[in-house]
């Protein structure tokens, strides 16, 4: 039975394993309703896996997920009232744009198809190329707008803007934060480009090795570290016997990032000729997976040099 006050998405003890490789191990977690949840995590984390399994398309090895207070899997209550947008999604071959537009209404009670056909305008998609001629960005473009037109009450944005170039990208953002806001919902979106979507994301979900690790507010995340700077000696005095996220120096000075600072601790930070950055998002995200971008994607190392 689906209940009002049931959470959107609520999950317990929920693990994942393909043969010996477990990509979920022991995932509890509620999505907050009617948010911009960002999903993060490094390549592997299980982001993909967990979003497989809430969608109902593929089955937990151990646990219980309920969407809308049910179980998701083959109960079409819950599938038409969520739509899972992905990267590879497979088309009928003759397929065109215009009949993935023209099917959408059979499966999301929601669709609005001015909505669509403005998406289409903006992104410049040529509605009669046949699906498999399509630029990699043109395909992105087509999940995207399924993704924001269908008005899912559960939406889920597997990284489908990957094909897509910065403009293109800011235009998705700039749409779902401004749709949203006329029609909220509850969204999640898995992404490498942290910075890029720190602004619009209420809440974010950190997985780590199939574990979640941050499960919080945007903004306590943000407000949960900061940086100290200035000469090793005094930043080094600062910081004994706090817990360091992340170190780095030259020559004579050094920048250091530990959890959150009170009042008093940034008075005294101050006193002692320190200076106190704050931390971006993807700073904080790379930093407490384990402080190491080599694989968490280009921009996450850029951010970092
Ligand atoms: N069908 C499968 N068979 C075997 N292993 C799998 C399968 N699907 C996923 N895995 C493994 O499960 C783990 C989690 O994979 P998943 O795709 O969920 O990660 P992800 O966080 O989405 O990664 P990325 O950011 O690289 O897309 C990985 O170690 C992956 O290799």
């Amino acid at each position: 039975m689906t209940t009002s006050t049931a959470p959107v998405v609520e999950i317990s003890g929920l693990t994942k394993r393909f043969g010996d490789v477990t990509a979920l191990d022991d995932v509890s977690l509620t999505f907050k309703t009617d948010a911009i949840t960002g999903l993060l995590g490094r390549n592997g984390a299980g982001k993909t896996t967990l979003m497989q399994t809430v969608t109902g398309q593929d089955f937990a090895s151990s646990g219980e997920i309920r969407v809308f207070g049910e179980h998701p899997v083959e109960n079409a209550r819950v599938l038409s009232r969520l739509s899972f947008i992905k990267e590879n999604q497979k088309y009928p071959d003759e397929f065109k744009p215009k009949h993935v537009f023209g099917c959408a209404p059979w499966f999301y009670e929601n669709w609005d198809a001015d909505f669509a056909a403005q998406l289409i305008d903006d992104f410049q998609l040529p509605l009669n190329r046949r699906i498999k001629k399509l630029s990699r960005g043109q395909l992105s473009a087509v999940g995207v707008i399924v993704g924001l037109a269908a008005r899912a009450p559960l939406t889920f944005f597997d990284e489908p803007y990957l094909g897509l170039d910065a403009v293109a990208r800011q235009i998705f953002y700039d749409r779902l934060l401004a749709d949203y806001s006329e029609h909220p919902r509850t969204i999640i979106l898995s992404t490498h480009l942290i910075d890029e979507v720190a602004n619009i994301l209420e809440h974010v979900v950190v997985i780590d090795k199939g574990r979640i690790i941050m499960n919080q507010s945007a903004e306590a995340a943000r407000d949960s570290a900061t940086t100290v700077v200035g000469s090793r000696g005094a930043v080094d005095a600062f910081v004994a016997g706090r817990t360091v996220l992340h170190r780095e120096g030259v020559g004579g000075l050094a920048s250091v990032t530990v959890e959150r600072l009170d009042a008093d601790e940034r008075r005294d930070a101050v006193a002692a000729g320190l200076e106190l950055a704050p931390v971006s998002l993807q700073q904080l995200i790379v930093r407490t997976t384990n402080s190491a971008a080599a694989d968490f994607g280009a921009a996450d190392r850029e951010a970092l040099s």
